[in-house]
């Protein structure tokens, strides 16, 4: 496989393969220092990496929104992608049915929009505008827009970072459904180690700008933090992040820890 600058191609084959990954945004030194990485059609990668490890970076180049950043490399994405990002990035001036279908190019968009809504728990809110929403709701528009485009590979850039913790939770447990029916490959950027196990197939981590640490999550599907096996693989994850598990911590702690 030739290696390009810059290159970004599209194929039918919905997994991911990144090859020697380099970016770089500076002459002090790389982001990403020749990265491999390659996403199974359906699976779900977590992304873990203290503050800076180049993890948006990644998920960047695989949207193709890095056009002007130094590297090189070779990525491979579906022709599906789409993209959610922390805030929803919703258009304050358009009502959320033609929010979720902006850009939507196939006849029954409208019908499409508001099943996505329905799906995602905003029944009957189609003339609503944005600002009328909760930062929740908000994020759950977001999710209809992308999913009503039926990607074969999800982005996801710390999609609930910025909502509390009930809602985060609920938050993962609509993901988690919509994945099971929709299944496209997902990359989850995240800085919480417990959202990471709950939610992936799969968790890596990153550091130095390659993959330090690819490990798959067999925990079945209901996983609970209470399970000790979960503990553990927090412990593993929060060593691979260069901090120590606290088994004292409040919820939510280790997010801040492992980001620091
Ligand atoms: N547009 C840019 N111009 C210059 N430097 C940048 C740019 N974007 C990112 N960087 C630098 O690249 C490095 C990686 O940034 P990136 O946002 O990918 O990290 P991250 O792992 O997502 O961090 P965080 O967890 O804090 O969001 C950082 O040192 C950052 O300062």
């Amino acid at each position: 496989m030739a290696s390009h600058t810059g290159e970004l191609s599209t194929s039918q084959d919905p997994a991911v393969q990144v090859t020697s990954l380099h970016r770089s945004f500076n002459e002090a030194g790389g982001v990403l220092n020749g990265l491999d990485l390659e996403i199974a059609p359906g699976e779900f990668v977590a992304l873990l990496g203290r503050s800076g490890s180049g993890k948006s970076t990644l998920l960047r180049a695989l949207a193709g929104l890095d056009r002007g950043v130094a590297g090189h490399g070779r990525i491979e994405v579906p022709e599906k992608v789409s993209v959610v990002f922390q805030d929803s990035r919703l258009l304050p001036w358009k009502r959320l049915l033609d929010n979720v279908t902006l850009g939507l190019r196939v006849g029954d968009a409208e019908e499409r929009g508001s099943q996505a809504l329905e799906e995602v728990g905003l029944a009957g809110r189609e003339k609503a505008w944005p600002h009328e929403l909760s930062g929740g709701e908000q994020q759950r528009a977001s999710l209809a827009r992308s999913l009503v485009r039926d990607p074969q590979l999800l982005l996801a850039d710390e999609p609930f970072g910025a909502l509390d913790a009930l809602t985060r939770i609920r938050m993962h447990t609509l993901l988690r459904k919509l994945c099971e029916v929709h299944r496209p490959a997902v990359l989850l950027v995240t800085h919480d180690v417990d959202e990471a196990i709950v939610l992936a197939d799969r968790v890596i981590v990153l550091d130095d700008g390659v993959v330090r640490h690819d490990a798959r999550i067999d925990l079945g599907t209901r996983r609970s933090q209470a399970d000790p096996a979960f503990a553990r693989l927090r412990a593993q994850l929060l060593h691979e992040l260069g901090v120590e598990d606290d088994h004292d911590a409040v919820p939510g702690r280790h997010v801040e820890r492992a980001a620091s």
